[in-house]
């Protein structure tokens, strides 16, 4: 439905492919440079590890195409994105659990230096995961009233990485972050609003693709270059913890995942979300 909106909107795509499996579809319009990925993984664009190797390696794509500007989407009904598939917490496999969170810090690094700006257009729910590719971009347009975003971790009795922590510190500072983070609060469209959790709040998908597209509009008269430098440098201390310590990551999250405590916590809430 979205991919029609958007091919209707401008009918100048010159590329319009699709990934591998279709769990992403990639378009650029040739005239405005303005590219947009759309997250297609129902039930609920859960990020497993060969989804979240076809964001990385699309992100990469997109780098060599040159493009000038991003919008990230989802083509579900209500669902932007549901964060990490917690599936493969449960009685995870050592090996392919370290695969999927050395990708995901991978991906995390790609998406949130592109070369180029990027807007999420917020579409559905975004818990976890889901609200951090949300905050990696340089702009969030969020479809309301009535979906919600957030770092839900701890009521998952899991502890959200030290990047996703970093990374919401940047986009709402300290104070809220920590209310934020340690309660796990899911906020509303409005509340993702009035903390700067988001941008802007449309009432339809349209609107919130056209806002996007206006934002991206604004680059069209500033250098590459002095967008990249400028945002290097400001994201750079939100990066340099996990450029710097990868493996600590690594470590922490496997250790902590293959814990009793946090396993029986997954179960529990694996089995309230089944309900
Ligand atoms: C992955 C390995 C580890 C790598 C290490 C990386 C670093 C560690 C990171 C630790 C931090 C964790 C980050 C996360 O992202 S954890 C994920 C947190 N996500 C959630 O809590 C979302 C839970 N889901 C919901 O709240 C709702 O489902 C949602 C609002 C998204 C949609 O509600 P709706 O009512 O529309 O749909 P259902 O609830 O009926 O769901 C439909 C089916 O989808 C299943 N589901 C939902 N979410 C997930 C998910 N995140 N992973 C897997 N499966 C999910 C749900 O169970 C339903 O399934 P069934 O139809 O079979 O019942």
């Amino acid at each position: 439905m979205l991919r029609r909106y958007i091919l209707n909107k401008t009918n100048t795509f010159i590329n319009y492919r699709y990934a591998s499996q279709s769990m992403l579809q990639s378009t650029i319009d040739d005239k405005l440079g303005i590219a947009t990925l759309v997250m297609n993984k129902p039930p609920v664009n859960s990020l497993n590890l060969e989804f979240l190797e076809e964001i990385k390696s699309q992100l990469t794509q997109f780098k060599n195409d040159k493009i000038r500007g991003m919008i990230l989407t989802s083509d579900l009904q209500k669902i932007f994105c549901a964060g990490l598939d917690i599936t493969e917490f449960s009685n995870p496999n050592p090996e392919r659990l370290s695969k999927i969170c050395t990708t995901f810090q991978d991906t995390w690094l790609a998406l949130y230096l592109t070369q180029f700006p990027t807007v999420a257009v917020i579409n559905g729910h975004s818990p976890a995961g889901g609200c951090l590719l949300a905050m990696s971009c340089d702009y969030r347009v969020m479809v309301g009233p009535n979906y919600t975003i957030g770092l839900n971790e701890t009521k998952l009795g899991i502890v959200a990485p030290k990047w996703f922590q970093d990374c919401m510190v940047a986009v709402i500072g300290q104070r809220k972050a920590e209310v934020s983070l340690t309660t796990g609060k899911m906020y509303t469209t409005d509340q993702a609003l009035q903390i700067g959790l988001v941008d802007e709040s449309v009432p339809d998908v349209d609107n919130a693709i056209n806002k996007g597209i206006q934002f991206l509009n604004n680059f069209q008269k500033i250098s590459p270059w002095a967008y990249k430098m400028t945002k290097d440098i400001r994201r750079q201390p939100t990066v340099q913890w996990l450029i710097d310590n990868k493996q600590k990551d690594l470590d922490f999250v496997v250790k902590s995942m293959m814990s009793p405590n946090v396993q029986k916590s997954i179960g529990l809430y694996l089995q309230s979300l089944k309900k």
